[in-house]
């Protein structure tokens, strides 16, 4: 009779514990085939990330742009507003005239400038890689110039969506980059430490071995007014400080190279986004000096950050340079703006910056053609690109490339774009393989604006925050 009991309990133990199962399983499957009225924008991540999963916490500096947004901010769709505005009381050249004198430019002067031979064709297509092909047909109402075949209002098409997920390269963390560096730079630059160090650590200098220290300064191309300072300074307090050992001499010409450096300069890129709308940045800079791929690099830290960002291929000269820049957008996970093969650049970079508003991204690197600093009609479409931007939203940094192998005639550069645009910042590259690192001195000191970054290779990764201790640092190995 108790066995009977037990058993009765114990089957009636088993059916609840299947009851328990099957209501439990129920009510998941119940829950799972609700339907939701909630919006799922709300659950949805604002966006994807893009970055590889990397997030770094940034050896470089960004900041936010100070300049006014145009007012109004104009909101009609992208591209119906260009035609009108390019009337010649608005000088907006077209893609291949010769660019009229900008009547709200006062700083000219490039005009000045001897060319090195007479253009026989338009500028446009006197571009060494201007092969201008047929494009589009201009939009209705816009009269295509007869002796241009590209169309220049074609719109800018936006890249084709890759059809499968591009794979994302691993991003170097971005801190301590040019310390991390250091071998690259110094590989080429301490023999110029070395020797001033072995001039300077014996005490007491003759005339001879000041002009030494002089010469050397000059040869890695500190420019005279930086050498001068630099060797008055050191005269008076090695006598003053009493300096008599190598290492005493090594920290006194640190002190002396990092003053000249000017540490106060903000440095920081203008990168981050405004409450509205992104910053904008223009990369600028004569042809081969790394424009397109600093653009690519500082994408890819922007992504590594976090951010979101389009890339302008306002190089329309060169399929060849969008396919470029296309390649780093894919590979870092930033979107690209591009118009066809001679298409006008500034509507390029209208686009761009329009594409990046509506996007909501938070910063639009637009990478320019680059151009014969000596040809009048490219600086003044240059000048253009920059204004064209404008009415859509203020320019927050202007980075003008510089290749610092070419030592003298980085500066000559320098002093034409300044001219044409008001450049924020520059971008010395290829200090890899040079020895000529002094340029950095003379180019502040000229334009008075910061070396803001600077390229170390042709890697990926190879760009480095410019850090006024650490590169002195690197000079004297
Ligand atoms: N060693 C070294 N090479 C670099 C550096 N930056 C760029 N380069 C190389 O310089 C060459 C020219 O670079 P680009 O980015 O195509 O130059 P660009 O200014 O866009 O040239 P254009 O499109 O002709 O105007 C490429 O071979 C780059 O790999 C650097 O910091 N160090």
């Amino acid at each position: 009779m108790v066995d009977v009991t037990t058993e009765l309990w114990i089957v009636v133990a088993a059916v609840l514990a299947l009851l328990v199962v099957v209501l439990v399983v129920g009510s998941v499957l119940a829950r799972r085939r609700r339907i939701s009225l909630r919006g799922d924008t709300e659950e949805k991540p604002r966006e994807v990330d893009r970055s590889g999963g990397y997030k770094a916490s940034t050896g470089f500096d960004f900041s936010r742009g100070t300049a006014a947004p145009p007012e109004p901010v104009r909101r009609e769709p992208a591209r119906p507003d260009l035609p009108g505005e390019r009337t010649d009381t608005d000088d907006q050249p077209r893609v291949g005239d010769d660019a009229s004198v900008p009547r709200d430019a006062p700083k000219r002067g490039i005009t000045d400038v001897t060319l090195p031979e007479p253009a026989a064709a338009p500028e446009a297509s006197a571009a060494p890689e201007a092969p201008a092909a047929p494009t589009e047909p201009a939009a209705p109402g816009v009269p295509a110039a007869p002796e241009t075949p590209a169309a220049p209002e074609a719109p800018a098409a936006p890249a084709p969506a890759p059809e499968a997920a591009p794979v994302l390269d691993d991003i170097d963390p971005t801190e301590g980059r040019l310390h991390r560096l250091r071998g690259r730079l110094s590989r080429s630059q301490n023999a110029v430490g070395r020797s001033l160090l072995g001039l300077l650590g014996g005490g007491d200098l003759d005339e001879d071995s000041w002009e030494e220290v002089e010469d050397t300064l000059l040869v890695a191309d500190l420019g005279s007014a930086a050498t001068g300072e630099i060797v008055a300074t050191l005269r008076e307090q090695m006598a003053v400080r009493n300096v008599r050992t190598e290492s005493e001499a090594r920290a006194l010409l640190r002190e002396v190279l990092i003053g000249q450096l000017t540490p106060s300069f903000d440095r920081s890129i203008r990168a981050l986004p405004h409450g509205d709308r992104p910053s904008v940045l223009l990369v600028v800079g004569v042809n081969g000096t790394g424009k397109t791929t600093t653009t690519g690099k500082l994408a890819r830290v922007l992504v590594a950050d976090g951010r979101r960002v389009i890339l302008g291929a306002a190089d329309t000269f060169r399929a060849a340079a969008a396919d470029q820049l296309q390649t780093w957008a894919e590979r870092v996970g930033a979107d690209v703006v591009r118009g066809n093969e001679g298409a006008d650049p500034a509507a390029v970079a209208f686009d761009a910056v329009s594409r990046g508003i509506a996007d909501g991204v938070d910063c639009v690197l637009v990478d320019t053609a680059g151009r014969l600093h000596t040809k009048t009609g490219l600086m003044d479409e240059l000048g253009k690109v920059k204004r064209v931007i404008e009415k859509k939203a203020p320019v927050d940094d202007v980075l003008l490339v510089l290749d610092a192998t070419i030592g003298q005639n980085g500066l000559a550069q320098a002093r034409v774009f300044a001219q044409v645009v008001d450049i924020t910042g520059v971008v010395l590259t290829k200090l890899d393989g040079t020895a000529k690192g002094g340029i950095v001195f003379q180019v502040q000191r000229e334009l008075g604006v910061p070396v803001k970054l600077v390229g170390l290779g042709e890697g990926a990764d190879d760009l480095a925050p410019f850090d006024p201790a650490a590169f002195v640092d690197a000079l004297l190995g």
